[in-house]
């Protein structure tokens, strides 16, 4: 999941019908007179919740933020998640508990170790949190199901309701969300706040559909008649990736709970921190206690949850590797799961492109939240006409991108996620040289000038040429700043090459010829397709893959974007 608030897109969508592409999926399949359909009846669907309001005023008492200036560490009250909003980088540390459950902050009763968590900008150790044991997550499914009972005999409308008013209480609190993302995540606050737009949205959206969820009425002979009916899965769980923490948290969350499910949400370690907003305000809106809890962990908490007996279905994030235990897992019990993995997509500009725009798509595709992007297109093939002047004009945009503290408003780029991950990016750039690839740009560690960010993770964007399909860094992903680009001469040779490739998450080409567009577009084997466009992700389409990054059971329902906006330009 891409999780993908992208710059450049239309705005909010209002809540849509019934028969709207993206049928969540946390139904319970009846059987059904008619023959099977696509869509509603063969995709299942997540439990609905409130939203629980602002911190400050669920309890104000346990919000501390330490802050630290001047050399000086005073320890204070929030005054509220306005006074997020405010805070500069290297002040924020969450001391309270960050499990939820029964509508409040808990801390785990039981533990299987503790995890800290970051602040990439700074290095700074923000939260450490104890990674909840077998005890705990069944205490979290426990309540869990009290609350379904609840909240499956509410009808659509109802559900709607909570959701819409969780949306708006997120809207209302958007630059605090973004601002505690950006925080704990390191991605740049103007895109944060991107991400938080496509979170209400989505929760909008489900709001929208929830009440014109309904069964069939089906005519039999002689006056008879049969009907079905669709009933939710029960307690769903949520396991998310850290690219995108809140905004994974709102994608799982909204369709589960519009259609009458409970859900479990494990954000990953990393990131820990913003799902508890969610929570809250869940709570805030009218949900049951219960309907949406939050358990921190690591795989080992993971495992308990998706074990679990009383568990129905499982919805994950992450990469391809986890995404095959937790298949596995699932298989063991028998229950629905939704794998949103890896990628390593392709983007296909084509000599007779708007050059302008196609070199804006390559850097959206490349380098929105330090690269960390699941459908990021990072294999840029470019027709051999052309690729001289793209190659040009893509360094110059890249050089003028702005690294820095993710908290400003100016900065277009902000540190990776860890020290870890950081040395794996630079890794994936050293074997690429080794492999006969040349660094046209970037590719080093970066120490900004401020000297609070001396221990934050940067690294410059880096462009990579002289690249064959068969290197290391053209086919694993890499998950960082890390353009390859790649010559080609004819349409049939670029797409057979673009779909070579275990991964089938997103593809984009730019052309002026339209035919040829949705020609491609077919031809691309990605769950989503950007023409002359990339990484908008608006909350109407589905948002799945081919091969390893992963789909639902069921046909490949592929969007294509057919943009008519430009590119967002990430340098300033
Ligand atoms: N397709 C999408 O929509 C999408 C969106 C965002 C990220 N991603 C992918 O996510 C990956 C990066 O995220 P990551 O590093 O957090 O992935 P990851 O697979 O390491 O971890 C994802 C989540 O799974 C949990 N986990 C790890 N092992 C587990 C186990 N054995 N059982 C249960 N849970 C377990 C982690 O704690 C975390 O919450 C990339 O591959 C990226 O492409 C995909």
């Amino acid at each position: 999941m891409p999780a993908h608030s992208r710059p450049g897109f239309p705005k909010a969508p209002p809540p849509r019908g019934p028969n709207s592409p993206r049928i969540p999926s946390f139904y319970r399949p009846r059987p059904s007179a008619t023959p099977p359909l696509t869509g509603p009846r063969l995709r299942s669907a997540l439990p609905a919740r409130k939203i629980v309001g602002l911190l400050s005023e669920l309890r104000p008492q346990q919000m501390f933020l330490r802050a630290v200036s001047s050399g000086l560490t005073s320890l204070f009250r929030t005054p509220g998640l306005a006074a997020v909003t405010a805070m500069s980088t290297g002040t924020f540390v969450q001391l309270d508990p960050l499990n939820y459950r029964d509508g409040a902050r808990v801390e785990p009763v039981d533990s299987s170790g503790t995890e800290k968590a970051f602040e990439p900008a700074t290095g700074r150790v923000i939260a450490t949190l104890q990674c909840s044991g077998e005890t705990e997550v069944h205490l979290a499914v426990k309540s869990a199901k009290a609350a379904f009972e609840i909240w499956r005999k509410k009808s659509g409308m109802e559900r709607g309701q909570v959701l819409l008013e969780a949306a708006r209480l997120i809207k209302e609190q958007k630059d605090a969300i973004a601002t505690m993302e950006t925080i704990n995540n390191g991605k740049s606050i103007f895109e944060a706040r991107l991400d938080i737009d496509t979170s209400w949205q989505c929760l909008e959206y489900y709001a929208g559909l929830a009440a014109s969820m309904a069964g069939e009425h089906v005519q039999l002979p002689n006056g008879s008649f049969g009907y079905t009916r669709r009933e939710p899965l029960g307690v769903c769980v949520g396991i998310g990736a850290w690219n995108y923490p809140f905004q994974i948290a709102c994608w799982k969350s909204a369709p589960a709970l519009a259609c009458g499910n409970a859900m479990i949400f494990k954000p990953s370690p990393f990131t820990p921190v913003s799902a508890l907003l969610l929570a809250e305000i869940y709570t805030k809106a009218g949900a049951p206690p219960g309907l949406f809890n939050v358990v921190q962990g690591g795989a080992a908490t993971g495992q308990f949850l998706c074990q679990h007996r009383d568990v129905a279905k499982v919805s994950f994030t992450g990469s391809v590797p986890t995404g095959m235990k937790i298949m596995e897992m699932s298989a063991k019990g028998i229950k629905p799961v939704t794998l949103e993995l890896g990628g390593k997509s392709p983007l296909i500009i084509f000599s007779d492109c708007d050059l302008e725009d196609a070199v804006k798509g390559a850097l959206v595709a490349n380098f929105l939240t330090q690269g960390q992007v699941c459908c990021n297109g990072t294999r840029v093939f470019v027709q051999k006409e052309i690729i001289d002047k793209f190659t040009k004009e893509v360094v110059k945009q890249t050089q003028n991108i702005r690294i820095g503290d993710p908290l400003l408003e100016d900065t277009r780029m902000g540190p990776l996620i860890n020290g870890p991950h950081l040395e794996r990016v630079l890794g994936f750039i050293k074997s690429a040289k080794e492999e006969g690839a040349t660094v046209l740009y970037g590719g080093e560690p970066y120490e900004p000038t401020d000297p609070k960010l001396k221990h934050g993770y940067y690294m410059t964007p880096c462009i990579l040429t002289n690249c064959r399909d068969d290197m290391t860094c053209v086919r694993e992903e890499i998950f960082g700043p890390v353009m390859s680009i790649l010559p080609f001469k004819t349409e049939a040779e670029v797409l057979e090459r673009a779909n070579d490739t275990t991964f089938g998450l997103a593809a984009g080409v730019f052309t002026r010829d339209i035919q040829r567009a949705h020609r491609v577009a077919a031809d691309l084997q990605a769950g989503t397709c950007y023409i002359n466009n990339y990484n908008v992700s608006p909350v109407e389409l589905p948002f799945g893959g081919y091969k390893k990054s992963g789909e639902e059971v069921g046909m490949h329902k592929p969007a294509t974007v057919a943009s008519a906006a430009t590119p967002v330009f990430l340098s300033l």
